[in-house]
């Protein structure tokens, strides 16, 4: 029963290699170079027995020796077409594997930036990442070196086999009955040598696993002072994978004797059958020569078919692998005909009974029919306890997910009737944890506008408060910062973000404030640079210090994704309700007081 169905599943796990053939087809010249110089390879090797066998039975039967050397010249002459074939072969080949799996590299990246954050929160991104480098690499060397060996042992095997029959029928026909006795204990052992190395393979990527989680964590684990504990956990991995990996190497060496014996014993086994007709005088000596060859050849063609469909099964499970991450459409696009948003823009947003639930808790619902109005050029803040809502008004705002029920609108436009990417133009967002590209400070500034000049980044950074510090860098605008480069505060990020902010110069500012305290110098800073940001824009603040819900226009309350209150500072202060008590929490008392008189 396991038999027929292991063999289905083989056949089936091929089939995803048929995906790449669009990839292939786009490289006919290279395709084509590859298959002729694959069959010259071949049929030069299949060739070279029959001139063995000439020279053999022809070249020695003359005491003239030109004969002879004529014979040679054409083995040589062989040898050179075999050796340029095979070069070329080899470049044709590799060649049009790095092609292929370049060009799926760039598909796969550019449609992974087009998906929706609904897809990221299903899909760790360390998994995306290692299909992206793990997976591309195993179908480059199935594209490349492996179909082509597979095509070249085919072709081979299946030529090598014809000719020995040609050759000799009846020889044939020995060593066509003694095949199950060599394959059948091959392929039996051949499996549970396989299954060892899994095993050992398993192990270590066991323990690399381990070690990566700790190295990742190494300040913990010193904090800890576990270094011994861990280490020693390390070693008994290591252990255990060294064991797993000296069974398998066992099993491989009893594998390669028990192959090597029982092949080169047929091959005795049939010269021993050949010479009696050679000495009867019913078959040349050349002729036995050149059935050896071939039977030799078919030999290595098999053994080496067999080796090869392993790699190119785990070629067509990546290859599955990808073609399924191409195939996973961005939950969010654009209609097919978008309404434009107006020109020029006012900046107003509404919200109308928005309701939504995450895809990824469809247990909780993250905001209730919430509604509200920012016109143009008021400043809004947004306050409530951790896990209120207030991130996922700025997610739907931005359009990173659709509402369940209700209406999102900018300046009169229900957000999904227009492109998505209009909407976020119209946007420039200031998160709370910002993120600093590894590159200089420069293209981090410029990543707000691409193709901004210099002079406008430097003016973008001077409005954030941002150049003073940057200029006090060892290169200045050019430093590296971010991984492996120069590590900036949290002050100084958000100065960044807010330059950048600046630099996308659009009309809807939303702006995701620190919770961590910055020191007075840097809190100040970052104060004046945001009012340069937020003058003459409708502002959207998600507020978490006294300064900013003092300046805004008006305060909405929100708490389990509702609506609670909404007024000024002072008028929500005088209520005594949700919001006098966070701000009490919040904000230092004495402040407060003074504050609300
Ligand atoms: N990507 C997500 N997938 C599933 N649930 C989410 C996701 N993001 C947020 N939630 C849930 O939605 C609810 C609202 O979260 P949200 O992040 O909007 O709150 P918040 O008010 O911004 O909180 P905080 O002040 O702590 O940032 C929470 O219950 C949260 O667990």
């Amino acid at each position: 029963m396991a038999q027929p169905e292991d063999a289905q599943q083989r056949r089936r796990s091929l089939k995803p290699l048929r995906r790449l053939f669009p990839y292939i087809g786009s490289y006919r010249g290279l395709v084509a170079g590859a298959l002729f110089s694959l069959v010259l390879a071949a049929v030069t090797t299949l060739a070279l027995p029959l001139a063995v066998r000439r020279m053999i039975d022809h070249g020695f039967s003359h005491a003239d020796t030109t004969l002879v050397s004529n014979y040679f010249a054409m083995l040589m002459a062989m040898a050179a077409m075999l050796a340029l074939a095979s070069a070329a072969r080899y470049y044709f080949v590799i060649t049009l594997g790095e092609r292929v799996v370049s060009d799926l590299r760039r598909d796969v990246f550019s449609h992974l930036t087009t998906l929706s954050p609904s897809f990221f929160d299903r899909v760790q991104s360390g998994e995306i990442v290692s299909r992206l480098a793990a997976d591309t690499t195993q179908i480059k060397s199935a594209v490349g070196a492996t179909a082509s060996v597979a095509l070249r042992n085919l072709i081979l095997g299946l030529g090598a086999l014809a000719m020995m029959v040609v050759t000799s029928p009846k020889l044939s026909g020995l060593v066509i009955a003694a095949i199950p006795l060599v394959v059948v204990p091959l392929v039996a052992f051949g499996r549970s040598v396989r299954g060892r190395s899994r095993a050992a393979q398993d192990m270590l990527a066991a323990a690399n696993a381990y070690a990566g989680e700790q190295i990742g964590a190494v300040r913990t684990l010193q904090s800890f002072t576990n270094e011994g504990l861990v280490t020693g956990r390390f070693r008994a991995a290591v252990e255990a994978a060294f064991k797993a990996a000296r069974a398998s190497v066992l099993a491989r060496a009893l594998l390669t004797f028990v192959a090597i014996f029982i092949i080169f014993a047929s091959v005795v086994a049939v010269l021993w059958f050949g010479s009696r007709d050679v000495l009867a005088g019913v078959m040349s000596a050349g002729t036995l020569g050149q059935f050896l060859l071939y039977s030799v050849f078919a030999a290595g063609a098999l053994g080496a078919l067999s080796e090869v469909w392993g790699e190119l099964s785990q070629a067509a499970g990546a290859a599955e692998r990808l073609t399924e991450l191409l195939a996973e459409e961005p939950g969010i696009k654009a209609p097919a005909d978008p309404k434009p948003l107006p020109v020029p823009t006012r900046g107003e947003i509404a919200f109308d009974g928005v309701s939504f639930t995450y895809p990824a808790s469809p247990s909780r619902s993250a905001l209730h029919e919430l509604g509200f109005v920012i016109r143009p050029g008021e400043t809004m803040a947004i306050v409530g306890p951790s896990g209120a809502g207030k991130s996922t008004v700025f997610a739907l705002l931005q359009r990173f997910y659709d509402v369940d029920n209700g209406a999102i609108r900018i300046d009169g436009i229900d957000v999904r009737e227009a492109d998505p990417r209009a909407v976020r133009a119209r946007m420039a967002i200031v998160p709370q944890d910002v993120t600093i590209f590894a590159a200089s400070v420069r293209e981090n500034i410029a990543f707000g506008r691409p193709g901004a000049s210099d002079a406008e980044v430097e003016a973008a950074a001077r409005a954030a408060q941002a150049e003073e510090f940057i200029l006090r860098l060892e290169r200045g605008y050019d430093t590296q910062v971010g991984e492996r480069g120069v590590t900036l505060s949290g002050g100084q990020r958000q100065r960044i973000a807010i330059a950048r902010a600046i630099l996308r110069d659009a009309p809807i500012l939303l702006l995701d404030e620190a919770t961590s305290a910055l020191d007075a110098t840097s809190e100040t800073l970052v104060q004046a640079a945001l009012a340069s940001l937020m003058r003459e824009r409708t502002t959207l603040v998600i507020a978490h210090r006294l300064a900013t819900v003092l300046e805004a226009d008006r305060i909405l309350v929100i708490d389990e994704g509702r609506i609670v209150e909404e007024g000024t500072h002072r008028s929500l202060v005088t209520k005594g309700g949700l919001y006098a008590e966070l701000a009490r929490l919040q904000f230092e008392a004495g402040v407060l007081e003074d504050a609300a008189e």
